[in-house]
């Protein structure tokens, strides 16, 4: 007979219980930070009886916080976000009930920045197709690999000039760049140009980097009229969200080499990627990495820790969301 459940309540009486939040198929795995200091119930394997008077609720990466979730937990008057994007959590319904988000703030911020360079610069450098030419022993056969493109002195717009947008172009302003942007609004300490709309951004750009939030006016903001703006020569690296492109627009576009190429770390469907990609040498496909480094993860749990203890004793959270 398998041990009857413990009621965790009765096992830490004294320590505010924070429900951990996850997709059966998503782990948890940084704990430990928090185990001295709160009473960590996962409702997937624990007793539900802890569930009823929680305050709080650590919600693991992109797991969905709807309108049944809230009603799951109805005292839940907090929610945690873990990851950079929090496309996944209703906040209107969160508003409405009076519950409040944080979110990683910048643990993630440095990192999805040097990755979206990164992508950048191996589709216009070709560094995962020369690495693939040199793999395959094409190198002493078919001789010189074709020139790859400079980073510096090309125009890249940048879709979204929040956190990640502004370390992005810090980063391209370093090697060369110029830098214009597009934003929910003009932002008056910026000294890059502006453009009111993402077709007139890349009309006026060689590459778009794509991170602003995805929301119902951003899904698909880059449509076929975007991609025609910013034509042949152009190149995409989407670390944001999938959905903030037209995928199957753009699947059509590298096809058609419409397209110079594109840096994709994110994707509509994932995990699953549009086969049609993966003959195309000038794409760089990446699976949803551009957070994961163990040092944005010791941020993260800095940054979940420290709106946790505030939150439980009625101090102003660390990083609050905007809900409406
Ligand atoms: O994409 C990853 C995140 O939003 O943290």
């Amino acid at each position: 007979m398998s041990p009857p459940i413990p009621k965790p309540e009765e096992e830490h009486p004294s320590l505010p219980t924070v429900l951990i939040h996850r997709l059966p198929s998503f782990r948890y795995t940084l704990t430990s930070h928090l185990e001295p200091h709160f009473h960590l119930v996962d409702p997937l394997t624990t007793a539900a009886a802890a569930t009823d008077s929680a305050r709080a609720l650590l919600c693991v990466g992109p797991t969905p916080v709807n309108e049944g979730t809230l009603n799951l937990y109805p005292s839940v008057r907090l929610v945690v976000g873990t990851s950079a994007g929090l496309d996944h959590v209703d906040l209107a319904a969160c508003a409405r009930r009076g519950v409040a988000v944080t979110s990683a703030a910048n643990a993630f911020t440095e990192d999805v920045a040097d990755f979206a360079v990164a992508l950048l610069i191996d589709v216009l450098r070709r560094v995962s197709a020369g690495d693939r030419f040199v793999r395959r022993g094409l190198w002493p056969v078919q001789g010189d690999y074709p020139l790859g493109f400079k980073l510096g002195g090309k125009r890249v717009g940048i879709l979204g000039l929040g956190n990640i947008g502004s370390e992005v172009a810090k980063r391209l302003v370093a090697f060369g760049c110029s830098v214009a942007y597009n934003s929910r609004s003009k932002k008056p300490s910026v000294p890059f140009p502006y453009y009111e709309n993402a077709h007139d951004l890349a009309a006026n750009s060689d590459a778009l980097v794509v991170c602003c939030a995805l929301n119902d006016q951003t899904r698909h903001v880059v449509n076929k009229d975007v991609m025609t703006a910013l034509g042949k020569e152009g190149v995409i690296v989407n670390v944001g969200r999938g959905a903030l492109i037209d995928e199957e627009e753009l699947v059509r576009f590298l096809v058609a080499g419409e397209l110079r190429g594109a840096g994709l770390d994110v994707f509509e469907n994932e995990p699953n990627v549009p086969k049609q990609l993966f003959e195309l040498d000038n794409v760089v496909l990446s699976p949803h990495k551009a957070v994961l480094t163990p040092e944005s993860f010791r941020a993260l749990q800095d940054v979940v820790f420290a709106n946790l203890e505030a939150f439980f004793s009625n101090k102003p959270l660390v990083s609050p969301v905007e809900c409406h």
